[in-house]
């Protein structure tokens, strides 16, 4: 099976900082594909790069075999790739359901300023937006916060909430920066569950995470990245024995998670 994400040669400078060197990297769908890595080790600017949001010095990203650098947010989400951020992108003003929505009316054909002016011919689409917003709020257990604004939601709640959104639109390929920053264990412990969930639907999913216990718990590959430079790739058992590894997490196995 070909990979649905395909990250080939990717080569990023900022000024005198070499953030990542000749990256390649395949992300099947339906499975999940850790990336992880020392602070500054190039994680995030590999995501960025893939969702448009740095331009490379090098390289090539495909999504099934079609490239994609260069496309603007809009343009992935349509083809099937979407991501959440490190830093929370919830609009504290609006309730939790029209979080959802929002992300929802953006992708659909009508756009969100049709929709906000609520045309008639767009009240179908309207109400097909709400059923999958709804459907979202279940999946993620957030479904007695719909009518609150998002900004009382806890951060966790918050969390789920941009996992919901991104996962809306029926992607093929989610990019997922950090999902369980500033969570609790138990917060943590489903988000993992969540994200397997997902990851049972078929979808590929790319995880930077620095939780260790849930990388190893989750994923089907890992790849780690050390000052920009991909140092090794492979299963959870795999990368946890890896010597370069071990190295670079200084400390031995502690950090990944292995007193059970
Ligand atoms: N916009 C930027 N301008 C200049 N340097 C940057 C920029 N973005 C990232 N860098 C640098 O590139 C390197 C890689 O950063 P990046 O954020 O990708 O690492 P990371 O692995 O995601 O780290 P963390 O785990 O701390 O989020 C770092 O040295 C960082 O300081």
């Amino acid at each position: 099976m070909g990979a649905l994400l395909s990250i080939k040669g990717l080569t990023v400078r900022f000024g005198g900082v070499q953030a990542l060197s000749d990256l390649d990297l395949e992300a099947p769908a339906g499975a999940i594909t850790a990336l992880i890595g020392p602070n500054g080790a190039g994680k995030t600017t590999a995501i960025n790069c893939v969702s448009g949001v740095v331009t490379p010095d090098a390289g090539r990203v495909s999504l099934d075999g079609r490239e994609v650098l260069g496309l603007a947010g809009h343009q992935l989400a349509r083809l099937g790739l979407t991501r959440t951020f490190q830093n929370l992108q919830v609009f504290g003003l609006m309730n939790t359901l029209e979080n959802v929505m929002v992300g929802l009316h953006a992708a659909s054909r009508g756009g969100f300023a049709a929709a906000m002016l609520r045309l008639p011919l767009l009240r179908r689409e309207e109400k097909a937006i709400r059923e999958r917003a709804e459907e979202m709020l279940a999946f993620f257990g957030l479904e007695k916060a719909a009518a609150q604004p998002a900004e009382e939601l806890s951060y966790g709640d918050q969390k789920r909430l941009e996992l919901a959104r991104a996962l809306a639109g029926r992607p093929r390929m989610m990019l997922l920066d950090e999902p369980v920053a500033g969570l609790n264990p138990a917060e943590t412990l489903e988000i993992g569950r969540l994200i397997v969930k997902i990851k049972e639907q078929g979808i590929g999913l790319v995880l930077v995470e620095h939780d260790m216990g849930l990388v190893m718990h989750v994923s089907d590959q890992v790849a780690v990245l050390s000052g920009g430079v991909l140092i090794a790739q492979g299963t959870p058992e795999e990368i946890q024995q890896d010597p370069e590894v071990l190295r670079t997490y200084l400390g031995g196995g502690e950090e990944f998670g292995l007193v059970a």
